[in-house]
């Protein structure tokens, strides 16, 4: 636990998940050469990633059954392996039918990598450091899309579409070799899971998901990770640029700013979660919160946002990212390992059907808006955007709902356990008095030198 292997192989872990999130979004880089190269509109393009969403959406759950029988190694090599397949496959296609098999293949191999990566974390490290690393994994991953914008498009345009795709692939191959050799499923000596014979495995699935806390885990992804997903995949750019006026360049600076707030907040978040898991819920709805309120502030404002209100937005909206790892430690500590593959898998389709949903509204109502005469010829109006965005807060009622109904289920449990949730503000003032006894004994420390060069 914690040694240097574990790192190694936690490393290795966390690259793999980075080049699965480049594979993920290099077609979304390659949007104009698409157009060009399958001859496609804007509606077939968007099936190309609606269609890998999918995919990845649908595979978590057997997924996450598989990591508990066959462990994450298999899982994370396979995984790449699938991506090295898909891409390959995208370098060749000419036609929309071979491009889209290969941004299945992509989509599959991607469903195997990120909850294998989790898996790892509890059987390598222990105590508080999970819920930190757990963040670690989601940020360090965040950056494989820096890869695809600079790296990938460079060679997009210099050499052109097959060229940049096969070397996306070979990136894969070489976390199939690092994973191979360096990979294990558990340090040296420590006991192997009990398995579970197959027929169990349903038995398994049903358990995991009447447990409140999976669900309490899904309902914080579903809840949190969705407006931010929305944003940065789909509307984000056209709601900037052509709805509130702004400028593509800042447009572009917006979006960094999310990856930035993300990255800052992640580690704190960790942390946190690791000396406060009986307030986690407490910090989800916050964060919910938190993002409705900066959401009808920008969609309130009579006329087009200013930017600090967008910038506001922005950052709100980026704490969702790392929010929504919160959802996966609620499925590690309501787990028992032999199924918290399973459980994390759960908790994971979550967001990505909120974000898919959302997705898909947003779009619906501006068509109609659009075709009611509403948006003045206008598809992105900012009218028309104000009413179809509007939507996501119903997503996110649904969302704040099931987290208050299965905290309840999971406290009651808790109850029954014998574990009771002292109220906030005790809590808050055990916290405060924590805080001052470590200042306390902080300042003690370094008076005692002083005191021993007096004498
Ligand atoms: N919440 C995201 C990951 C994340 C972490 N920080 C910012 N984003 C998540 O659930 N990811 C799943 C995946 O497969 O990427």
């Amino acid at each position: 636990m914690n040694s240097k292997r574990a790192w190694i192989v936690w490393g290795i872990g966390v690259l793999a998940y980075l080049v699965a999130v480049t594979q993920r979004t290099t077609f979304g880089v390659a949007g104009l050469e698409a157009t060009a190269r399958f001859d496609a509109t804007a509606s077939i393009l968007s099936v190309f990633t609606v269609v890998q969403l999918l995919v990845y959406a649908g595979l978590q759950i057997p997924v996450g059954v598989l990591v508990d029988r066959f462990g994450p190694r298999l899982l994370i090599a396979g995984g790449a392996a699938l991506m090295v397949a898909g891409q390959l496959q995208l370098a060749s296609a000419e036609s929309v039918g071979a491009g889209i098999m290969g941004r299945s293949l992509v989509g599959a191999g991607d469903a195997l990598t990120f909850i294998s990566v989790l898996r790892l974390l509890p059987a390598w490290f222990s105590g508080r450091r999970i819920p930190v690393l757990t963040q670690w994994t989601g940020i360090v991953g965040q950056l494989g899309q820096i890869a695809s914008a600079v790296p990938f498009a460079y060679v997009l345009h210099r050499f052109g579409w097959s060229t940049a795709f096969v070397s996306a692939a070979s990136l894969s191959v070489l976390i199939v070799v690092l994973t191979l050799i360096f990979v294990r499923n558990r340090p040296p000596g420590a006991p192997s899971p009990v398995l579970l014979p197959l027929r169990q495995t349903a038995t398994s699935l049903a358990e995991a998901w009447r447990q409140p806390g999976t669900r309490l885990g899904m309902w914080t992804h579903f809840t949190i990770q969705f407006p931010g997903t929305v944003f940065i995949l789909m509307w984000g750019f056209p709601y900037l640029v052509s709805a509130e006026g702004v400028d593509p360049s800042w447009a572009s600076a917006l979006m960094t700013l999310f990856v930035v707030v993300a990255i800052i907040c992640g580690p704190w978040l960790g942390s946190w979660v690791g000396r406060h898991p009986l307030r986690r819920s407490t910090m989800v709805l916050l964060i919910a919160a938190a993002m409705a309120c900066a959401w009808l502030a920008v969609l309130l404002y009579p006329g087009p946002a200013p930017l600090w209100l967008l910038a506001l937005l922005v950052a709100a909206l980026a704490i969702g990212g790392p929010g929504s790892m919160i959802g996966f430690d609620f499925a590690r500590t309501y787990n028992p390992g032999r199924r918290l593959g399973t459980a994390t898998g759960i908790v994971n389709v979550g967001g990505f059907i909120a974000s898919l949903v959302s997705m898909y509204l947003i779009g619906v109502v501006l068509d109609v808006l659009n075709a009611r005469g509403f948006s003045g010829g206008d598809l992105y109006a900012l009218e028309s955007f104000r009413i179809a965005l509007a939507v996501q807060f119903f997503v996110m009622a649904v969302g704040v709902a099931g987290i208050l109904r299965t905290r309840a289920q999971a406290r009651a449990r808790m109850a029954d356990d014998g574990v009771r949730l002292p109220p906030l503000r005790q809590a808050i003032a055990r916290e405060r008095q924590r805080k001052q006894v470590e200042r306390g004994a902080r300042q003690a420390e370094r008076k005692a030198p002083e005191r021993e060069n007096d004498k």
